[in-house]
């Protein structure tokens, strides 16, 4: 029975008929603009709650619930059932409907993006999820496929009707010895056959798909320090792969395909394990695992000390705390099995047996001239000291010629290869641009086992979450430590690292590894100068000091943002609950990533920031700061004339920088500011925007206005050509899109400049979105021409569309002014995972302009474009205007970089 209570697999089994209601009543409460945006939130998965049954004994704590009529996802499933555990890799595709709306096609025709000119994907869209069971308790493994449906059909079955019954000839990939030896019960159990896969080919395949295609999937562990390793996928190949399972396979891999299993040892995860148990009577492997961390080997393990009367051996360099002989010491005395301390057994044991594996890795590295060795197999477990004793035993056999490195999704190769052999998916040609991989509250916490039932909806999910964060905060507590023991080192290797005070407890940070969105759209941005070298954070979080001021600013901020967030809907009771779980998910993700940065890869401040957007969509918040977005496009758009009406009386120079004033100005308008939002207090939207651009004089903290001045508007003797088209990354709604951007935009469009305007896919704060834009368009485009025509030729006024049917005439009166949405979600842009519509406008592209902190501050700031570059931002946090810029608050950016 498992420790934990009850918890969600994973993201998707969260939503519920209410909501599908709820949502569909607020449709019509909120109007058209919000219409398309309520579409998406419901494009998650549903659920059909119909026929569900408890099943089994009710007093049961995790009752299994059967959901007959579960409609939500068509699931392709493959399986590695080895010796100590099955690993299952399974597809999702939710039904979704992507909004097609009027923007999208007419875009779609404008960029000359058809679906025809991509290829077609049998996938489109959807996620790939990790699980673990262990073979003893294939009953669960079995009700698990079975709850969720997950042997019927595969990813072509167009429904669920064709779904209904489990066809006969239903055939599941799967690998691993038990693949032969559980074949007929999976027949007889869940009707299906197993086509059973070569485990080696699985193992290879796997590990080659996960370094080509998963950007943070290798890191080294030395001395307690995770450091994720780039691949290059050019010179990846020849490479030494041990697996560590309940056995050992050591393969040459020198290609696709092309693979020797050169050695494997017998003395394996396995052989901890098993040892380990019968010498301590641990319950579980975790148990023992966490044993080992509070254990001093040498009160069981001989050292050359020892042997050698307390001397070192120097002569042929062996201190005297080396082991010269693991469980060496338990031979001279008279002590029988209870006299020792299990902590010590289990310390000796991990260390005897992952220096064994370290040091056979290494000579057969040796032997094949191969200098790269990556380390897989659940044995690793994630788990710090055991790769620190491998990473040194490698290094030290090899005197630091040969490097360990490890793989996050370590138990999983097999299963993810044998996966990949399904023909058609057309997976194995995605790359880490078009994959995502998110971290919903279920599995970082649920170590990739499943400890409970699939949860039947989101209130089930938040009753887990109340229970478990009860739990989990128990769980994430330092371990209390025992004194570092002093003397157990093979050779100058004195104690691992990882057993000093950091060390974490493993039983809430197993797997690292979260739920694989695979989205065939996004495109890296073609115009990043260096795409290899490109890191879209500018600040890294590796940094402690830095990670521990953003933990504070982002937990400070979580009141505030479960407030806005619950009355965005109207502060109902399951509003308030599901902000409470809300608030309870992200905190946890926090209190993670403090306790280990590195745990989802590598961490940035971008990724934070986009994780607590998506945490609000976990929670269906769809978009928390809608109503203040109207009321304050409402406000600037009722000023916007008598602005363009000031600008419009100054000569060209002057208005120039009023634009780019105004730009920065309206910046203020954050509600991801803590110095922002207590500004709001004080003012009308109206009153904040003057006082803004009152305080806007030049020299600005960075200040590359001239040159920029230069390009746009050149000399006396010297008038430029005008940009060709414009990429605007727009910023925040209300006075910074109407009063910033939109007039800055209409210059564009006067100098007979195209512009396009690129907004969120998904709300982020008070981000503007592409779904907004068109209207935020049209409204302004009453009250200017300029803005009209280039909307009409761009085929964004909707009234227009329609006389211009979609938008395929072309109004040669104006260069266009279009909207795309950028693929994002978060306050920040990481360029190199950007729509497909966006890569396509980028095409044509010889200027970019990024706008706000999060795109052109917090990340970009030191990115490298093409083309001509435009960043511009007012520094709304203190500590970031210090050492960004060596300046303070309000500062402002304006970083101009003309095309490399
Ligand atoms: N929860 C667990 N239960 C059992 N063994 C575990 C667990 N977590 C990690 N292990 C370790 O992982 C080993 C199995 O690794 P794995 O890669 O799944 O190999 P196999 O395919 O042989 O089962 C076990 O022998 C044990 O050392
Ligand atoms: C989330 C943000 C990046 C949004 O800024 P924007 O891009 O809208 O200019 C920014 O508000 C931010 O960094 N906020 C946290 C810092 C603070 O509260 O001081
Ligand atoms: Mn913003």
């Amino acid at each position: 029975m498992e420790e934990n209570p009850t918890i969600p697999d994973e993201d998707n089994n969260d939503n519920n008929n209410n909501n599908k209601e709820k949502e569909s009543k607020e449709e019509k409460e909120m109007g058209s603009l919000s219409n398309s945006m309520m579409h998406r939130s419901s494009s998650r998965p549903q659920l059909d709650l119909t026929g569900a049954a408890i099943q089994g004994n009710f007093e049961e704590r995790n009752p299994t619930i059967l959901l007959p009529n579960q409609s939500d996802d068509i699931s392709h499933l493959a399986l590695d059932i080895g010796g100590s555990l099955i690993k299952l890799v399974y597809f999702s595709r939710h039904e979704d409907h992507p909004a097609d709306d009027k923007r999208k096609r007419s875009i779609k025709k404008r960029l000359g993006l058809s679906n025809g000119n991509r290829r077609s994907y049998p996938i489109l869209g959807g996620r790939l999820h990790f699980v673990k069971f262990e073979t003893l308790k294939l009953n669960e493994c079995l009700d698990f496929i079975s709850t969720k449906q997950l042997h019927v059909g595969g990813i072509d079955s167009p429904s669920y009707s064709s779904r209904l019954l489990t066809d006969e000839n239903t055939i599941i990939k799967a690998t691993g010895g038990g693949a032969h030896k559980f074949a007929d019960v999976f027949k007889e159990r869940l009707g299906v056959s197993i086509d059973k896969e070569d485990e080696m080919d699985c193992l290879v395949a796997g590990a080659n798909f996960l370094l080509k295609a998963i950007r943070h999937e290798a890191f080294t562990h030395m001395e307690g320090q995770k450091e994720f390793v780039q691949i290059d996928h050019n010179d990846l190949f020849p490479y030494l792969l041990v697996n560590i399972g309940s056995g050992v396979s050591m393969m040459k891999v020198d290609g696709d395909g092309k693979f020797e299993r050169v050695s494997g040892t017998n003395v394996g995860g396995g052989t901890y394990w098993g040892l380990g148990r019968l010498l301590t009577n641990c319950k579980s492997f975790d148990e023992l695992l966490e044993l080992s961390q509070r254990g001093d080997n040498k009160n069981v393990d001989m050292l050359v000390g020892d042997i050698y009367g307390g001397l070192d051996y120097s002569k042929i360099g062996l201190s005297a705390s080396t082991i010269a002989s693991s469980f060496g010491r338990t031979i001279s005395e008279s002590k029988e099995l209870s006299d020792y301390r299990p902590e010590d057994i289990s310390l000796s044991l991990l260390r005897m047996i992952s220096y064994n594996i370290g040091q056979i890795s290494y000579l057969n590295a040796l032997r094949y001239g191969l200098k790269r060795i990556f380390f897989g197999g659940f044995f690793i477990r994630g788990h710090a000291y055991t790769m620190d004793s491998i990473s040194f035993a490698v290094h030290f056999w090899s005197k630091g010629q040969a490097q360990a490195m490890f793989l996050r999704h370590e138990g999983f190769l097999c299963a993810l290869g044998a996966f990949l052999s399904y023909e058609k998916h057309g997976l194995d040609d995605l790359m880490a641009h078009q994959l995502v991989e998110r971290f919903p509250m279920g599995a970082p916490y649920v170590d990739g086992k499943i400890h409970g039932p699939p949860l039947v909806d989101l209130n089930e999910k938040i009753s887990w979450m109340e229970k478990f964060m009860q739990k989990g905060t128990e769980i994430t507590a330092p371990v209390p430590m025992a004194p570092p023991p002093g003397t157990t080192g093979v050779g100058g290797f004195e104690r691992p690292f990882s057993m000093g005070g950091t060390l974490r407890s493993d039983s809430s940070a197993a797997l690292n590894i979260g739920v694989l969105h695979l989205v065939p759209t996004l495109d890296v941005f073609p115009l990043l100068a260096d795409p290899k070298t490109y890191e879209p954070n500018t600040i890294d979080l590796a940094d402690r000091s830095e990670l521990e001021y953003w933990f504070t600013v982002l937990s400070e901020h979580l009141p505030d943002l479960v407030d806005k967030a619950v009355a965005s809907e109207g502060r109902t009771d399951d509003a308030k609950r599901r902000g409470g779980a809300f608030a309870r998910a992200f905190s946890a993700h926090l209190r993670r990533l403090m306790e280990e940065p590195a745990a989802y890869g590598k961490l940035g401040l971008a990724n934070l920031l986009e994780m607590r957007e998506e945490c609000l969509r976990e929670f269906q918040f769809v978009d928390a700061y809608f109503s203040i977005k109207q009321r304050e496009n409402e406000a600037s758009l009722a000023v916007l004339s008598d602005l363009l009406m000031e600008l419009d009386s100054m000569n060209e120079d002057a208005r120039l920088l009023a634009l780019i004033e105004g730009v920065l100005a309206a910046n203020i308008f954050d509600w991801g500011s803590r110095a922002c939002v207590d500004l709001y207090h004080k003012g009308t939207i109206i009153e904040i925007y003057r006082m803004s651009r009152k305080k806007m004089h030049r020299p600005w903290q960075v200040d590359d206005f001239d040159a920029f001045s230069k390009r746009m508007l050149g000399s006396a003797n010297e008038k430029p050509q005008p940009h060709k088209r414009a990429l605007l990354f727009v910023d925040n709604s209300g006075a910074d899109i109407v009063l910033g951007m939109l007039p800055l935009a209409r210059e564009l469009l006067r100098r007979g400049t195209e512009v396009v305007l690129v907004a969120n896919s998904l709300p982020a704060l008070n981000d503007v979105t592409a779904m907004e834009l068109p209207e935020i368009v049209a409204e302004a485009a009453k009250h200017c021409d300029i803005l009209r025509k280039a909307a009409e030729a761009g085929g964004l006024l909707v009234d227009a569309m329609v006389n211009i049917q979609d938008g395929s005439v072309e109004n040669t009166a104006s260069v266009p002014l279009m909207v795309v949405e950028n693929g994002c979600g978060s306050p920040c842009i990481d360029f190199r995972q950007v729509s497909s519509e966006l890569a396509a406008a980028a095409k044509d592209a010889d200027l970019i302009i990024l706008e706000g902190m999060g795109r052109a501050l917090h990340t970009n700031f030191n990115a490298h474009f093409k083309c001509d570059a435009l960043k511009l931002a007012m520094v709304k946090n203190q500590r970031l205007a210090e050492k960004l810029v060596k300046g303070n608050i309000y500062d402002c950016v304006c970083r101009y970089e003309p095309s490399r």
